[in-house]
């Protein structure tokens, strides 16, 4: 008997380009959502887009959010239903993206994404991270109904935000690299068609480097384009396997040892580069990692992280404990071939 199925969760409406947030009200009305919206944001985003966004409907109640934690998930399911809200509008970055993907969750209604920085793709994908204490809760959800990425609105965010939303899509490369690996060696299971979507928006990514510069928004346009797909990918898999491989172990271990030192998307680009060396050996293929992490002005070394080498070694040997993945990483690299790896590739 055949007995496969898959459920693919995906965004039904993307807008993206200059100016589209005006067009926020219509994409929800081709939603047929019921019921008033709730604006989840945080301070900077509320700043540069609440009143346009509450412009356009006739009765939003606004929650803003200084840090992503369970208890603003808590405070924006509350407000939800003191309001009756209808559905969710998550405006701005990681932080008020995550808690209103996870509130929508609880509420059990939908939620549109407006991002204000393309940091990273949680901002199109069905996973929501929260940091609790001294570690991160990687929780499944639905992806949002409608995205509305503005490049007017993302190109005026701080630089760094968009080279780290390029590392996590150069990221992709290792991340589809172990998912093989796992396939391979574990039999976990594989799909080809959102591997190779991975792949391909790296790739895509990469070949556009050269016009991914400050104050233009085209970069705004490509770095979005490909955070999209890769969020694709992630609703394909049903997981995040295509986008989330040993790099992220790295770069959520380095959440739980030296928090809140460099932004996610930087992490992950440098684990990438280690991670890298580990799949294909001294001659193999980080040195186009790291060149193209250096073509974008994302970081390639720990220094640039801003984090010291002890912890660097410290991360990429106790990485493997984050979570039942199986990546490269095995049951984990010893002390002296972390200081290798990191010391050939230059991160340290
Ligand atoms: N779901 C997933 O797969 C993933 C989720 N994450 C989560 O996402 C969060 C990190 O993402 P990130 O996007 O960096 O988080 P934030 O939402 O914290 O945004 C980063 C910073 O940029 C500011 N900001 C946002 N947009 C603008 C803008 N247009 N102009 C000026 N400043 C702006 C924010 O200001 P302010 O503080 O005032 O709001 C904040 O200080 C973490 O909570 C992390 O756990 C990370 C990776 C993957
Ligand atoms: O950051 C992600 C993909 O880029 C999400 O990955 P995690 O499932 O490791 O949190
Ligand atoms: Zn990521």
């Amino acid at each position: 008997m055949f007995d496969k199925s898959t459920w693919i969760k995906l965004p039904r409406n993307v807008l993206q380009g200059h100016g589209v947030l005006d067009d926020l009200a219509d994409a929800v009305a081709d939603l047929y959502l019921s019921g008033d919206p709730l604006l989840v944001t945080s301070p900077s985003p509320e700043r540069i887009a609440g009143d346009r966004v509450r412009a356009q409907f006739d009765n939003v109640a606004t929650v803003s959010l200084d840090r992503a934690s369970f208890e603003s998930v808590e405070r924006v399911v509350e407000v939800g239903r003191e309001h009756d809200a209808g559905y969710l509008i998550a405006l701005g970055g990681g932080k008020p993206i995550d808690v209103a993907k996870m509130a929508s969750d609880e509420l059990d209604c939908g939620f549109v994404s407006v991002p204000t920085a393309a940091s990273h793709d949680g901002i199109v994908s069905g996973r929501s991270s929260i940091p609790e204490g001294d570690t991160r809760h990687s929780v499944a959800a639905d992806p949002p109904l409608a995205v509305v990425a503005d490049t007017e609105l993302l190109a005026e965010s701080p630089w760094e935000l968009t080279t780290a939303g390029c590392a996590d899509i150069i990221s992709n490369y290792t991340a589809v690299k172990d998912w093989e690996l796992a396939h391979r060696l574990k039999n976990v299971e594989y799909s080809e068609y959102a591997g190779a979507l991975s792949q391909m928006t790296a790739e895509m990514l990469v070949q556009s480097a050269d016009s991914i510069k400050p104050g233009l928004e085209e970069s705004a346009w490509i770095v979005t384009k490909a955070l999209v797909s890769s969020g694709v990918a992630m609703s394909i898999a049903g997981s995040s396997r295509p986008a989330s491989g040993a790099e992220h172990l790295f770069s959520h271990q380095l959440d739980r040892i030296a928090p809140n030192r460099a932004l996610h998307g930087h992490q992950v680009g440098v684990g990438s580069i280690l991670t890298e060396y580990f799949h294909s050996g001294p001659r193999g293929e980080w040195q186009d990692i790291r060149d193209a992490l250096s073509t974008v002005g994302a970081p390639t070394t720990a220094n640039e992280l801003g984090i010291d080498d002890e912890t660097v070694i410290d991360a990429l040997t106790t990485a493997h404990e984050i979570r039942d993945r199986y990546t490269i990483l095995g049951d984990g690299v010893s002390e002296d071939a972390a200081i290798e790896a990191a010391t050939i590739t230059g991160v340290i």
